[in-house]
Order: C-alpha cells, then structure tokens, then sequence
C-alpha cells in the first residue's frame, strides 16, 4: 500500500536519523537523446522480481514517461505554468519546476524511506533530458546530496555508444561524466547504451588502451582533436574509477550483467563512500543545530526564504503537502471529494459569520452615536 498524503504532512524522514540500508537510490543521467527513459524503464523491467523498484520521474518537460511511476514532478510541478507565469524558457522552466520540487525534498525522502519499508529494494530516478540543468542547478544538487545523505545512492551514467564513436564526442562524454563524478562523489557506473547499433569493446579498448585511442584521434585533424588529445592524457586516473557495462535499453541485453555491477556499486558506496556522506550528515546537523549564521558587515540582514536545503521536519499544521503523489498513487476518492466540499462550506460559513459579527459592530457602534447625539443639547 502506498503512503496517504496526510501521513507525509505529519512528518518528514530527518537528517538526525542517519544513513539507511534501503532503498537504494539510482540516479540515472546522461546526455539528451542518450536513451535515459528508455534505460529506466529496462532497469525497473529487469530488476522488477528481485529489488522491486520504486520509481520516481523528475523529468518535467517529457510527454509521456512509458513506464509507472511512484512519484512524478509532473503531478507536483506544471512546467507549462511554470514558463508562461515566470516568463521562461524551456531550460529555465525545468530549472524553476526543480526547484519547486526540492522544497518538498524532506517529505520526498520520507516517501522513499517508506518505499523502503514497504519492500522497494531499489529506488530509481529518471533525470530531466538536458543533463546540465540537473547536475550543474542547485536543486539537482540538493535532491543527489539530500538522497546520499540517508540512503545508499549511486549514479548510473547512460552513454549512447553510437554517437560516441567520434573520438571527440567521446571525449566530451567522459568529460562531462568526470566533471559530476567528482562533483558527486559517488560510485559511478557508465552504462554504454545501444549495443545493439553497435558493439562497445572500442570504448573499453580507448578507456584502457591510451595508443588506441591516440590512434583512433589521428584520424581527426582538428583543433578539437588536438584539444582532446590533451585531454585524454588526464583522464586515465578517472578511468580507474569507472565501472561500465554494454547495455542495449532497446532489446535488453547486457542488464544481467549491469544488475551485478550496481549490486558492486552499492558495496562501495558502503565501504567508501558513506563515510563521506555520513560526515556531511554531522555538519549539516551541527549547522541546523547552531541556528542562522550572524552576518557580519552587512547593513542589512534580510528575510530569510526557505530553500528546501534543510531536511527538518515540517510544521505538523503545514498544508503544503499535498503533491509528490503519482498519478493514482493516492486515488481522489469519493469520501475526499466530500471531506473538500465539507472545508469549503465550512470556509464560506466562517466568512459569512465574521462578515455578521464585523456588520453587527458597525451597528452597535453607529446606534451608540446616535444615542449621544439625541442627548446632546441642540445650539
Ligand atoms: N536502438 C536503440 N535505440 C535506443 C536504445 N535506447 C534508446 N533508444 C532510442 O533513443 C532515442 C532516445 O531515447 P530516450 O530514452 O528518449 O532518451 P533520453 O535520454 O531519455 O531522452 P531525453 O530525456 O529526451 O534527453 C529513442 O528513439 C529511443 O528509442 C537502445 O538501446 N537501442
């Protein structure tokens, strides 16, 4: 069974509670087109018997997500309004749509853990399309970091073999991949998408092999080739620190195989990387504890917003609660629809007496002047 919205208002999963051995997260990135949906809904297929995944969508912009979902942003955030309200442009909509889904990041864990609780061995995320909007935004970092913080999490990077043939494109691939591994810092497994186009051993022969890729870039005569070139001489040490693993998200191949290699990440997220996390736990909560920083030199101290970065639990009375469902996660029943007519009617009956009690004052206030002037002497 799944939770009911009024049980997430009354609490949230806090940081004081520490690190847990379920659900797994499994944040799933890589570049726009790379096959991430697709990727998704092969790993919820394959892993479905054994770890029952519990899947979220974070992805406001997509269409149509063509698997279940648990939790979908597009049921908490419409990305559409988000644009035409605060007058933005797709990459800034889906920025804002995140960030008004991490405000909710304390209640969202709590779903998680529950999943938890309720059997999901696993919990895997679906990012939005445009990579950088997730991995370089503030809120993509809150939700990663948020999830670490309590729940073995690892990154899957999907990279999509057939355009990386290029050796450039390549290089701009594992770049990018380097670039979120150390801003992570979390066990990275690169799955190289579409084997069925085209076999992957030319990614591990480059990945092991500097000469061949040398090589293979020889054929390039560019200035980007020159650049790669140098960079393929600093990556060798970030090649130590990948898994990867051959997938085809279309036909399924290779997922027995990735199945092993995540059950391989999540032993050294355990070994260490939770520390790490575990670490950033303590400061966090050191800091919430110290209360707001005095800020020193400046006129000024301002209203503080709350950006969802402190994962405290919510006001119990709090109303704003009321998303990160899935569609008919919570179904709309007959008796909520009831319960909803029943506030409003008690809402308008609220009005209407302070409306009377407010005209009733007026009354008795303008019959006492009255009063007096009758008793006053006429000049
Ligand atoms: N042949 C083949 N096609 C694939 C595979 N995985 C994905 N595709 C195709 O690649 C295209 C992009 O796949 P998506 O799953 O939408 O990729 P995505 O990364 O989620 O896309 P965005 O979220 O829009 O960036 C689709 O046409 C998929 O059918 C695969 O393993 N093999």
């Amino acid at each position: 069974m799944s939770a009911g919205v009024e049980d997430i208002k009354l609490e949230a999963l806090s940081l004081s509670e520490g690190i847990r051995e379920s659900p797994v997260c499994i944040i799933v990135l890589g570049m726009a087109g790379s096959g991430k949906t697709t990727f998704t809904r092969s790993l919820i297929q394959h892993a479905q018997k054994e770890f029952n995944p519990y899947v979220v969508n974070l992805d406001p912009a997509c269409r149509e997500v063509p698997y279940a979902t648990h939790v979908d942003i597009r049921d908490t955030v419409n990305y559409r309004e988000v644009m035409k309200q605060y007058q933005l442009g797709p990459n800034g909509g889906i920025v804002t749509a995140l960030n008004m889904f991490t405000t909710k990041m304390a209640q969202f864990a709590e779903l998680v853990r529950r999943a938890g609780e309720r059997g999901h061995k696993w919990c895997v995320i679906d990012t939005p399309g445009q990579i950088e909007v997730f991995t370089w935004s503030a809120s993509g970092n809150i939700i990663t970091e948020g999830l670490a913080t309590m729940f073995p999490t690892i990154v899957v990077y999907v990279m999509d073999v057939v355009r990386s043939a290029c050796p450039t494109t390549f290089m701009s691939n594992m770049l990018y991949a380097c670039s979120i591994l150390y801003k992570t810092r979390l066990p990275f497994l690169v799955a190289l998408n579409k084997i069925d186009l085209q076999d992957c051993s030319f990614v591990l022969d480059w990945m092991t092999d500097f000469e061949t890729f040398q090589e293979a870039l020889e054929q390039e005569q560019s200035f980007v080739s020159n650049l790669t070139r140098t960079m393929s001489l600093t990556l060798d040490t970030f090649y130590e620190n990948l898994s990867t693993c051959g997938v085809s998200a279309k036909t399924g191949v290779g997922f027995a195989q990735l199945l092993k290699k995540i059950l391989d990440c999540v032993t050294q997220y355990e070994q260490d990387y939770k520390p790490v996390y575990e670490k950033m736990r303590q400061e966090r909560l050191a800091e919430q504890a110290a209360g707001p920083r005095p800020t020193d030199n400046v006129e000024e101290a301002g209203v503080a917003v709350p950006l969802g970065l402190g994962l405290q639990d919510p006001h119990p009375n709090s109303k704003n609660s009321v998303f990160l469902m899935a569609p008919g996660l919570v179904p709309q029943s007959a008796e909520d629809d009831e319960n909803d007519m029943e506030e409003d009617a008690k809402g308008t009956m609220e009005d209407q007496n302070f409306h009377s009690f407010v005209q009733n004052h007026l009354d008795a206030q303008q019959s006492k002047r009255d009063k007096l002037q009758q008793k006053q002497p006429q000049p």
